[in-house]
């Protein structure tokens, strides 16, 4: 690894009785990872039990197989690879592809951790909380849930943020639900759905007579929720004339119906969700400060879930079950692959997005686990390649080629810029080119320089 500084070693069990008389593989391993030698197996068992591997190596000469029953016996987890029985030259030749050795070594780490991985998902052993059903293994979460096990049975407001499908809606259910307003009514308004007029009676009801065509009164979602919780989702896109007559029946508590004198006690309890930055909007001018305050005394914001890819699994495990029930299908859990595929994406849509993904694969798959063929194409190509497809047949597919040939080179270039804060000798370096030559492709690839 080129970035050691930045990544703890991987530690490697090398069991090769020949180590002395061919060193080049262990120098080899040395450079990469942090290494243990042992001539025989038993010699092994200490570092096993102590300073447990990664994975371990093993010579594959005749005697050493009974070295591997021997370490089945205590250690059944690690992943073992076999070595051949190379002379030292080819290891320190340059017949020998270190960095194809490597790529197996991590591969190999990686598809056992994933394996592994997928086992205790299925047996269902991570760490789990839930607030009503909405549930997680992430510790931000936790804390939240914390925050408003507190607040549950007051009367404050409280804020949620967050992109769209985190999970505001599901939060703010589950504080109704758990709450000694439970038996009340639960009632929930997007305020962006309905256009500007149509809101204010929404909220409010009116009157018998109020405009033409109220020939009946109508309550309006405030009054009906009673001592129950409104719900007042995408508040940030509520207009401003709107957002001064809510913070005047929050003031007064009371509320009147539109075309009406009657005031009405107000005593709901009152949630709102937004996938805006209020402040921001209060700076635009286009949300009230006096209500944000109002609205903001208890303020969660929950996480996207590419900042907690630790639930990316249990959600998906989740709903595969309830998927899998409701369409009587024996789908018992997700292939390593399928699972590395889904913890690399990047959930724009967040948990409503993966809900999707994983209803369309339990959908298509025959059992008795998702395959990669179970999922959709961007998913399993990346979007790149999807919005390529739209340009198929009209551009050569050369120049497309080459086109996402600099696309790629790009990406690459632009994050090992990023991740060495735009330092040029060390980003060329780590990318095993010279200085001119990294000036040079920033150039004719437009990487947008930082410095
Ligand atoms: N942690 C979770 N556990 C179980 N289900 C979840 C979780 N988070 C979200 N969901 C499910 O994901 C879907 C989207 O959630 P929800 O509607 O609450 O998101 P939202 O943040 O309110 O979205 P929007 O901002 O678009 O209104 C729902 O089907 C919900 O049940």
């Amino acid at each position: 690894m080129k970035d050691n500084a930045l990544q703890p070693r991987l530690h490697i069990l090398l069991i090769d009785n020949r180590v002395f008389e061919r060193p080049a593989l262990l120098v080899i391993l040395r450079l990469n990872y942090k290494v243990t030698v042992s001539q025989t197996a038993e010699e092994a068992i200490p570092t096993l039990l102590d300073d447990p591997p990664a994975m371990i190596i093993i010579d594959a000469g005749e005697q050493n197989m009974e070295f591997l029953s021997l370490i089945e016996e205590y250690d059944q987890q690690t992943p073992l690879l076999l070595v051949g029985q190379h002379p030292d030259d080819e290891y320190a030749g340059d017949g020998f592809n270190r960095s194809a050795l490597k790529m197996w070594i991590e591969h190999t780490i990686t598809s056992r951790k994933l394996k592994t991985q997928v086992a205790s998902l299925e047996a269902g052993d991570t760490k789990v909380q839930s607030f009503a059903s909405f549930i997680t293994c992430n510790q931000t979460l936790f804390q939240i849930f914390r925050t408003l096990q507190r607040v549950l049975d007051t009367d404050v407001p409280v804020l949620i943020t967050g992109e769209s499908g985190t999970g505001k809606e599901l939060i703010a259910q589950g504080i109704h639900n758990q709450s000694k307003r439970m038996e009340q009514p639960f009632v929930a308004l997007n305020c962006a759905a309905i256009p500007e007029t149509l809101l204010e009676t929404e909220l409010f009801g009116y009157e018998k007579g109020a405009f033409t065509g109220a020939t009946a009164p109508k309550i309006g979602k405030l009054e009906y929720a009673g001592e129950g919780t409104i719900f007042l989702d995408e508040i940030g896109d509520m207009p401003l004339l709107t957002q001064a007559k809510l913070l005047r029946a929050i003031q007064e508590r009371a509320i009147e119906r539109v075309g009406g004198h009657k005031s009405i006690p107000f005593k709901a309890r009152i949630l709102a969700a937004t996938n805006k930055n209020l402040p921001e909007e209060i700076q635009r001018r286009a949300f009230r400060e006096d209500l944000f305050y109002r609205l903001n005394t208890v303020h969660v914001e929950l996480p996207s879930l590419r900042e907690r890819r630790e639930d990316i699994p249990l959600l998906i495990m989740h709903f595969l079950k309830a998927f899998s029930q409701r369409y009587d299908k024996n789908i018992l859990g997700i292939s390593p692959t399928v699972l590395h595929a889904l913890q690399k994406y990047d959930w724009p849509g967040n948990v409503r997005e993966l809900v999707n993904i994983v209803h369309h694969a339990v959908l298509l798959s025959d059992g008795p686990r998702i395959e990669l063929k179970d999922l959709p194409a961007e998913l399993r190509f990346g979007r790149g390649i999807i919005m390529m497809l739209d340009q198929v047949g009209k551009v050569p597919l050369d120049a497309l080629v080459e086109q996402a040939k600099n696309d790629f080179e790009r990406q690459i270039i632009t994050l090992v810029l990023e991740k060495f804060n735009y330092n040029k000798a060390r980003s060329a370096q780590f990318l095993g080119i010279d200085r001119k030559t990294l000036y040079r492709k920033i150039k004719t690839l437009r990487i947008q320089d930082e410095k």
